[in-house]
């Protein structure tokens, strides 16, 4: 079943999507605070609008990865995207990141059109997303501490604010004793944690995770999602693709499904769905 948020037209697969451009992204979208607040409800204004959206890559021109795909996913959701090797999920979050563009169709974030947006642009978009990873992406020779400052460093945040922001976000994710270990000093479950710290430091209102719990044990896998959750409950919107029916099912949460390309389901409080 689509669900309406307040204020707006069915997520249907095909609700036209009229967005206002708007200058200033940052403003668009609201700040993530660290400190658990109520569970948000979804807010009025889409954060992510999928509008006829399909996508061919050249080496496969006559299978389009993604087929006129159109969403919308609201501030403060909690969204699966579900399917099979292959259906398309991993494409769809690199449209949302820009690292790709669509073949037609236009895909908005926070009423920003990506198609039309100017390239030095892009460096701003992303820093209102946190990317969090199957394969962690961190830096091995640098220190936990030094892992999430650095994604401050990159964007010119100030000693004072590393110095702030860093401890509290790896206390959020429980690192706080960990700050001078080294990637490989730590479990799969903690190298996650460091991740997340680092996609959420500088408070994206937009968190996506591509099989966040891909290569971790069942207990561990559990503890990021309440991680995640937690995150979302601070008001962020939180995008997670996964092969994880065991999470999918327990927590009940919207369920995007993906089968080749083709948008095959969209369901509330939803499940995995799929044969394994
Ligand atoms: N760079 C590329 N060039 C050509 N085809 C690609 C490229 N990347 C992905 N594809 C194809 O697009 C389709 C969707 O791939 P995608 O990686 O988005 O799927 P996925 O659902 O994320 O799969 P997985 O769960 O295995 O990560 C597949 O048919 C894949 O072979």
């Amino acid at each position: 079943m689509n669900k309406l948020a307040p204020g707006h037209a069915g997520r249907g697969h095909h609700a036209p999507a009229q967005p206002a451009i708007r200058s200033d992204l940052s403003a668009a979208l609201p700040s993530l605070s660290l400190e658990d607040a109520q569970q948000s409800q979804p807010m009025g204004a889409p954060v992510i609008t999928f509008d006829h959206v399909t996508k061919v890559y050249q080496a496969q021109p006559n299978k389009p990865s993604l087929h006129d795909i159109s969403l919308q996913i609201y501030a403060g959701e909690f969204v699966f995207l579900v399917g099979h090797s292959g259906s398309g999920k991993s494409t769809f979050i690199k449209l949302i990141t820009r690292e790709l563009k669509p073949s037609s169709g236009h895909i908005y974030v926070a009423d920003e059109d990506l198609t039309t947006m100017r390239d030095w642009r892009v460096p701003y978009l992303r820093r209102n997303i946190g990317c969090v990873f199957q394969d962690f992406k961190l830096l091995p020779n640098k220190t936990v501490f030094e892992n999430v400052s650095f994604a401050l460093e990159v964007i010119g945040k100030s000693r004072h604010v590393i110095k702030t922001q860093v401890p509290e976000v790896l206390r959020l994710v429980g690192l706080q004793d960990k700050l001078n270990k080294r990637p490989d000093q730590l479990s799969g479950g903690e190298q996650q944690r460091v991740s997340i710290a680092r996609a959420i430091v500088n408070r994206p209102p937009l968190l996506v995770c591509d099989e966040p719990t891909g290569n971790l044990d069942p207990q561990t896998s559990r503890g990021i999602m309440d991680l995640l959750e937690r995150i979302n409950r601070t008001g962020t919107t939180v995008l997670v693709a996964t092969h994880d029916r065991e999470m999918v099912d327990n927590m009940r949460r919207r369920v995007i499904a993906l089968d080749n390309g083709q948008l095959t389901r969209d369901q509330d409080r939803g499940v995995y769905g799929f044969d394994v």
